[in-house]
């Protein structure tokens, strides 16, 4: 069976520039957005997605927003002059602030609009993790009520694990877009991702995005481990 590369974003976890850079011009013949998150970010600051635009690729802009409405607002407005492709706010910072975000993408002066996602429950938790912070429901259940309250707030859709897709499709619908993180092949490490797929079984589960770092980009030849990503 053959998948579709176009699916996959590559998360540039790393400081250094000109290493994000090196993998984009590595695999960009095969795959066209890449993920720029926190560490990314905080070390060049938001010229770094014009610079991966400027290779002819998209960039998810990963900065998991979670404040107060108005502050959200503001942050999520000024991501839009990045260009990015992608924007994300934790769905469990409440309606109010999703709709807010929503609200400053909607009003902005940008064409096209990116695409605005709402993360449920990380991928590296579990049920332990969830009951640590008193929160006594299995990952799937709550992650089911985020996505609810992220579609009810107008988001694009939602990050998940991909354990999680078939319940999401159930309660959301097929335009709702499900981003899945915490995908490992089986020759891959899982590391600190606990609710993990493989990217061939969250591509047939119906993932529209999955997203994977380390397997190809601490790969001694990434290229090689981008080619075998679905085996
Ligand atoms: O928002 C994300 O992309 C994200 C959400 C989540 O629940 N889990 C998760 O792993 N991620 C990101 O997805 C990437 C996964 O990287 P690897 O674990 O190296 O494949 C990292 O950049 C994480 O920040």
């Amino acid at each position: 069976m053959s998948y579709d590369y176009s699916k996959v974003i590559i998360a540039l976890d790393t400081p250094d520039e000109q290493k994000a850079l090196e993998i984009v011009r590595l695999l960009k013949d095969k795959v066209s957005v890449f993920k720029v998150g926190l560490e990314l970010f905080c070390s060049q600051g938001p010229k770094i997605v014009k610079k991966i635009n400027n290779e002819g690729c998209k960039v998810f802009l990963d900065l998991k927003l979670h404040d107060i409405p108005n502050t959200v607002a503001g942050a999520a407005k000024a991501c839009l002059s990045t260009g990015a492709f992608m924007l994300d706010v934790h769905a469990s910072g409440g309606c109010q602030m999703m709709r807010k975000a929503r609200e400053a993408v909607d009003n902005a002066d940008v064409s096209p609009k990116p695409i605005l996602l709402a993360i449920t429950v990380l991928t590296s938790l579990d049920e332990s993790d969830l009951a640590a912070v008193n929160i006594n429901k299995s990952p799937t259940e709550q992650v089911k009520t985020l996505a609810l309250m992220a579609k009810e707030s107008g988001l694009d859709g939602v990050v998940a694990s991909p354990k999680e897709i078939s319940v999401i499709r159930e309660a959301a619908g097929d335009d709702f877009l499900i981003v899945t993180p915490g995908v490992r092949p089986a020759w891959a490490a899982t590391g600190d991702q606990k609710r993990v797929m493989t990217p061939a079984q969250a591509l047939d589960e119906g993932a529209d995005y999955i997203v994977v770092g380390r397997p190809v980009t601490a790969a001694p030849d990434p290229a090689e481990a981008l080619n075998k990503l679905f085996q």
